[in-house]
């Protein structure tokens, strides 16, 4: 088992213990102690059966009926007890794992969401394998495992302990001759079932262990074959353009084959498994009898503690083999917590890496002004734009330009703060004043609505505003599906969908707007209809865009050049007649 070292239990109470200080702390710590006072109280029925045993079997030795009915009586409200204690505490069990769940998804994704982390984890950090996974899965099995492998054995300690002292009670010694010697063995049932169990999940822990990894590597199995397909759902249009079906196919058929494959493994030694734990399982049920025999039959008990005898044995054995059987679901959990842990890590990683990079100061001011910011690629050496120094104010608007991946986006990247390495200042108006149009439009599930008011607009725009304003940018053909709920992104050509991220500026109407190159699936046409919109009705609103096209010179005042290895220039734009053609 991999190592329950000093870090590890530091690191892992680490993510168990805030939950149980935190604002909720109160009902989980009352549900807590609900469950665990109904373990102990099935426990305490439990040893009340057995007790029960004695009675009921004996009225059957001796032929009494009225003993008989009245132990029947007496079980009737055993179990009855017994039912209600167990139903409730799966139930509140449940109860606390969704809560606490509930409580830790949303501390996750706070951490996953907050400071750009999902972005910087992405691009900066890719040992981090599908969050999603360690988000969604791996926390719904850190709590229920963590749960149910502490309460499993808080049980099975009690009831080992109940029920030994019973065995111990009531198996009597065992005395036999050996070389002439009388050996007594107190207690000897006790031992026998320690025996037993060591000896029955020893043998199923050599058989199993293999099914740790297995079991672990089928899930990972599953996860890639689940995410190829998913790859395939959300690229469905090129790949069918492509048409690569077969290529597809085959990968899709690989990645199944490793699935498949190990699953085989898994069964096979499933069934090796199968023929021992059937075996032992059946055998436990007479073994007990069997050993206690020699008593009954030298009258030294009766049919009841013969009864309460194989009962109490099958209890410990049970308890026993379940402490030791929590070998393999302690591995289990270690894994689950390793990858919550490494999870966890990597976000501090990122923390520190932007804390250390964070030699790009940003701060609040009226308008936009760079001072001597110098952009670098991730290596922290190869730059792409030196000392750059602008300023901007609201009624101005800053074209950049520049060939193919000299650093156009990585620069609105880095006054968006999203871009740690480099060093100088920026001075941008506060985050509620901007709006970044980025190069692929984002469309999140949801209606036309939820898109166009996307992320911070008003969600109580009137119906008839966002029609008007569909009208205005050529999707007339959307009115009628304003509330439909939809995956919008793969239904709107792309132009359509660069429209519809247009609209964002119209509705929300922010005071800075940067965009990259995000009219670049447009027509020309189309492209100037949408600058002439903003120009009129967005005339106090300041733009920043990054763009190709010759024509969108006329729409701005200043132009950056980037011009590769960290050389840039800015201009002023200059018309030399009023008929749209400048220079620069
Ligand atoms: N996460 C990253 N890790 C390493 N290099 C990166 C990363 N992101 C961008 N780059 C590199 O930075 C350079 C500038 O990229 P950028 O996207 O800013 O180009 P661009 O001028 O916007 O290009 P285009 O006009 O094609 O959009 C490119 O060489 C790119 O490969």
């Amino acid at each position: 088992m991999k190592q329950f070292n000093k870090e590890f239990l530091r690191d892992t109470w680490d993510i168990i213990k805030p939950y149980w200080q935190s604002e909720e702390k109160k009902i989980a710590w009352l549900l807590l102690i609900i469950i665990i006072f109904l373990n102990l109280f099935l426990v305490f029925i439990n040893v009340l059966i057995n007790l029960w045993y004695n009675e009921f079997y004996n009225a059957l030795q001796e032929l009494n009926a009225q003993a008989f009915w009245v132990a029947i009586i007496q079980f009737c409200i055993l179990a009855f007890f017994y039912i209600v204690a167990a139903v409730y505490s799966l139930y509140l069990n449940q109860m606390l794992q969704i809560k606490w769940r509930k409580w830790l998804t949303d501390k996750f994704l706070k951490k996953w969401l907050d400071k750009k982390i999902y972005y910087h984890l992405q691009v900066f950090n890719n040992s981090t394998d599908n969050p999603d996974q360690r988000i969604s899965e791996d926390l719904n099995l850190f709590v229920s495992q963590t749960l149910n492998l502490s309460l499993g054995l808080l049980n099975s300690v009690v009831t080992l302990a109940s029920f030994v002292g019973i065995l111990w009670a009531i198996s009597g010694p065992l005395s036999f001759g050996i070389f002439g010697y009388e050996v007594v063995v107190p207690g000897y049932m006790v031992w026998a079932a320690i025996f037993y169990a060591i000896f029955g999940t020893w043998i199923t822990a050599v058989i199993g262990k293999p099914l740790i990894d297995l079991n672990f590597k089928q899930q990972m199995y599953e996860a890639n074959f689940r995410f190829s397909m998913v790859r395939i759902r959300e690229n469905s249009e090129s790949v069918a353009l492509y048409g690569g079906e077969k290529r597809e196919h085959k990968h899709l058929m690989t990645n199944f084959f490793d699935v498949f494959e190990n699953y085989w493994k898994i069964m096979v030694r499933q069934k090796m498994l199968g023929w021992f734990t059937s075996g032992y399982n059946q055998i436990a049920i007479i073994f007990p009898i069997l050993v206690a025999s020699p008593r009954f039959f030298a009258r030294e008990i009766q049919l009841g503690a013969l009864m309460q005898i194989a009962q109490a044995f099958g209890q410990v054995q049970s308890s026993l083999s379940y402490i030791v059987n929590s070998y393999p679901s302690l591995a289990n959990w270690h894994a689950v917590a390793d990858r919550l842990r490494t999870f966890e890590h990597n976000i501090s990683f990122i923390e520190e890496l932007q804390q250390k990079n964070n030699r790009i100061l940003i701060k609040e001011s009226e308008n936009l002004r760079v001072e001597n910011l110098s952009i670098l690629l991730p290596d922290n050496k190869t730059p792409l734009i030196n000392q750059l120094n602008l300023s901007l104010n609201r009624s101005e608007r800053l074209l950049i330009v520049g060939s193919s991946g000299i650093g156009k986006s990585t620069l609105i990247r880095t006054l968006a703060g999203l871009w740690p390495f480099g060093e100088g200042k920026i001075f941008l108006p506060p985050k509620d004043k901007l709006l970044f149009l980025p190069q692929k439009p984002y469309l999140p599930i949801g209606s036309l609505r939820d898109v166009l008011i996307y992320p911070n607009g008003d969600p109580d725009v009137s119906d008839d505003k966002i029609k008007d304003l569909l009208i205005s940018l050529n999707l007339k053909h959307l009115i009628n599906h304003i509330s439909e709920v939809n995956m919008w992104s793969q239904i709107l050509s792309l132009g359509e969908q660069q429209y519809l991220a247009f609209g964002r500026i119209f509705l929300q109407k922010p005071e800075w707007v940067f965009m990259d190159e995000a009219t670049s699936a447009l027509d020309e046409k189309s492209e100037r209809m949408l600058y002439d919109k903003l120009k009129n009705e967005l005339s106090n609103s300041a733009v920043i865009s990054v763009g190709h096209r010759s024509s969108l010179l006329s729409y701005h005042e200043k132009k950056l050049i980037i011009l590769g290895a960290g050389k840039w220039s800015l201009e002023r734009i200059s018309y030399i007649n009023s008929e749209k053609s400048f220079i620069s």
